[in-house]
């Protein structure tokens, strides 16, 4: 659609949404990232200088190993990508470096690969970095021990690295990885996956039970939940302090095919970890070193300058540590994921602490193990695992339930609202009540303040679990049953949630859920309002009736590394940027915008108005001129919103406590500026898509 009408809005609109999901955006990331690239390089030539003539690379994405390889001087190489949107990539690649003829690439799995159907022989080199932020999630251990089965040359036999020449054995790019874990104390995690209050918005949550997050690294492996989260821990709002020190937890040889197979039945291991600072454990965090060679290697780990993310598995029950404690982890491989949790504290603080009973019991006959074993158990804190019926809710849903300000304001606005209608229209009041519409599409919404007499709220909820959990709420905060009537609003088309009541039900309060999680308004939130007006009775108003989009020019070099290829040459000379880059999207979304390294060029300045009340205020498209007041390259807008729930009861998106992200417009072509200069903006909003463009 795109191709045949360039600025064909919902087409730009869809393509962005689907281009974020066909091209991950870390292909740009690990394509802008010359340091791997270069070390995965040195180690191809190292192996096929070593004798290694055939190369098979497993998850080429744009082929670049696979090309590495063959530069090298590998006489055949052969590459397997499991994503068709990424096969075809690599074929355009290869075949622009001169590469179509010596590199044969295959749109499979390479667990579906056989010999001789889709290479000749075994190969002496597989090349591979299908590894994600907990290492194993991309099949990598599966991938390899196939692979040694099937498709690889033996693994050299001691005598055999003396006698024959690498060429008639087995060998694989990267040889193997070590895993890294460490105790984290950060409250940006923990408002993710914990509740971090009792009540919100004026409701008891204890009543409904214990609520936890989707992540759950729990024994009973339940499919309902993921068993870790990622996060680039140098990038997380107010940072997180270290608790314990860095410990190993596993070295995995990938070139040792009997290790591979038997990791996945491995026991658990338990690890002893000191704890170097007091405080609340929030998180084990994970990442590794993946050895390429033997002297070659990639860390992912939350201090080096790296731009993968790290592993975080949440510890969901409280452990609180002191300096000189033991944390007790436990760490294994079932089913292919890596899992890493925390069994228990060994408390320091049960044996005296005093140096002269140190000394005293350094110096004296040992003292009796029955003693030393209880105060041991004593000192053991071990917790009850949430059970698994708890409610699970997203990490955003939870950061949404933790955003007490957020609750705040709408309780401040609805109460306004509600005294409203109970000063101005007793008369009407009496026979029909209060007809107070919730229209939350989001999970959660708020029993409206029905200590002022009979409110009927009716919300359209979209998962089943959500609907449960607010009628629990609701019995346990003495919110009269039919007070809350829910339906099922699908996702699809919310027109059913919107449909028109028979005539004396209009309503007085309607509540659109405007900003997605990831920062971008929602999809025809316009349209939406405008048919929710007309649900309206009179005086009845819209919750937000307005929504103020603010913005400001920055330079952002991090922003260019995520969104497009810059060039050829963080891509070893290979010209990929031109194909990679056709899957560029210029808006950038779940940007945390307070931790984003870049240069401020401008003041914030209001971008664009949403009124939701007053259709005829709005407009289609704004020139907005923004006075530069430091000198460099604007490469983005970043955006984020002030929801006017009334006149003046005003909630920001980019506040420490939002559970909202922001978004960036990325401007195709990076603008030199000046302090002093004036840069025009030309914002365009249709159908909820926002694009800016600069002039100079
Ligand atoms: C320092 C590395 C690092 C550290 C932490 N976080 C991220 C990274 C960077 N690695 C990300 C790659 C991760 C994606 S894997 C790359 C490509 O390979 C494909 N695939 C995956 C398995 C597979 C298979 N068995 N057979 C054929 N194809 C396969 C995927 O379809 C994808 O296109």
């Amino acid at each position: 659609a795109l191709k045949l009408k360039p600025d064909f809005p919902e087409a730009k609109e869809n393509f962005y949404r689907v281009a974020n999901w066909l091209v991950e955006r870390w292909h740009f990331l690990m394509l802008n990232d010359n340091r791997r690239n270069r070390k995965y390089q040195l180690a191809i030539e190292r192996a096929v200088q070593d004798g290694c003539r055939s190369v098979l690379d497993i998850g080429t994405g744009t082929g670049i190993l696979g090309m590495c390889a063959q530069k090298a001087g590998a006489s055949e190489v052969y590459a397997c990508e499991l994503s068709k949107t990424m096969y075809e990539l690599a074929c355009e690649v290869v075949s622009a470096n001169g590469m179509a003829d010596t590199i044969k690439i295959l749109h499979k799995k390479s667990l579906d690969m056989e010999i001789p159907r889709d290479i000749p022989n075994r190969v002496s080199l597989v090349v591979t970095e299908t590894v994600d932020a907990g290492l194993l999630g991309e099949g990598i251990v599966e991938s390899l021990i196939h692979a040694w089965k099937h498709l690889l040359l033996p693994p050299p036999t001691s005598e055999d690295a003396r006698l024959s020449s690498p060429s008639q054995t087995g060998r694989v790019i990267p040889a193997g990885a070590t895993v890294f874990a460490m105790a984290v104390k950060c409250h940006e995690i923990r408002r993710h996956h914990r509740l971090c209050a009792s009540a919100v918005g004026g409701l008891n949550l204890a009543a409904a039970g214990p609520i936890r997050g989707p992540v759950r690294c729990s024994g009973d492996a339940d499919e309902s939940s993921e068993p870790y989260t990622t996060e680039r821990l140098s990038r997380l709002p107010g940072g997180f302090t270290a608790l314990t020190e860095p410990c190993r937890v596993m070295h995995i040889d990938f070139n040792n095919p009997q290790e591979l197979e038997g990791l996945t039945l491995k026991e658990a291991s338990q690890l002893h970890v000191p704890v170097v600072q007091d405080g609340d454990v929030d998180a084990l965090v994970v990442w590794f070193e993946l050895h390429l060679d033997q002297d070659n290697s990639i860390s992912t780990g939350p201090d080096e300058d790296t731009c993968w993310e790290q592993a975080i598995y949440p510890v969901p029950s409280h452990y609180s540590v002191k300096r000189g404690d033991e944390l007790l982890l436990e760490a294994s491989c079932r089913d292919a994921y890596l899992r890493v949790s925390c069994t228990g504290v060994m408390s320091s603080r049960l044996t005296p602490h005093s140096s002269s009973m140190d000394e005293a019991a350094s110096t004296e006959a040992p003292s009796n193990p029955e003693l030393e074993l209880c105060s041991a158990l004593a000192g053991l804190q071990t917790h009850q695992e949430i059970p698994a019926s708890s409610f699970v809710l997203e990490c955003s849903e939870i950061a949404l339930l933790n955003n007490t300000n957020y609750h705040e304001c709408f309780r401040k606005a609805m109460a306004k609202l509600f005294s409203f209608f109970g000063s101005h229209k007793p008369e009407v009041r009496q026979e029909s009540g209060k007809q107070c519409q919730i229209i939350a599409t989001a999970v959660w919404v708020r029993m409206p303040d029905v200590s002022e007499g009979p409110v009927r709220a009716y919300s359209s909820v979209e998962k089943q679990h959500h609907q449960a959990l607010l009628q629990l709420l609701a019995r346990e905060n003495g919110v009269h049953e039919d007070a809350l009537e829910f339906w099922l609003s699908h996702v699809e088309d919310d027109s059913a949630v919107l449909q028109r009541p028979d005539s004396e039900k209009l309503w007085s309060a309607i509540v659109l859920d405007c900003v997605e999680i990831c920062g971008l308004l929602r999809q025809n939130l316009m349209e939406k309002a405008s048919l929710a007006r007309c649900l309206l009775e009179e005086g009845g108003r819209i919750f937000p009736e307005r929504i103020v989009i603010h913005g400001m020019l920055v330079d952002s070099d991090a922003l260019l590394q995520e969104s497009a290829v810059q060039g050829t040459e963080p891509t070893l000379g290979f010209n990929i940027a031109p194909f990679i880059n056709q899957f560029t999207v210029p808006i950038h979304v779940f940007l945390d915008l307070s931790t984003l390294e870049c240069t401020h060029l401008s003041d914030p300045v209001q971008m664009f108005v949403l009124d939701l009340m007053t259709s005829t205020n709005n407009y289609s498209n704004r020139d907005v001129r923004v006075r530069v007041n430091t000198s460099g390259r604007v490469t983005a807008i970043p955006l984020w919103y002030h929801i006017y729930m009334d006149s003046e009861v005003c909630v920001s998106t980019f506040r420490p406590d939002s559970h909202w992200k922001q978004v960036a417009v990325i401007l195709q072509r990076p603008l030199v500026v000046n302090a002093g200069d004036w840069v025009r903006l030309s914002v365009q909003f249709h159908k909820s898509s926002i694009s800016i463009t600069a002039i100079r």
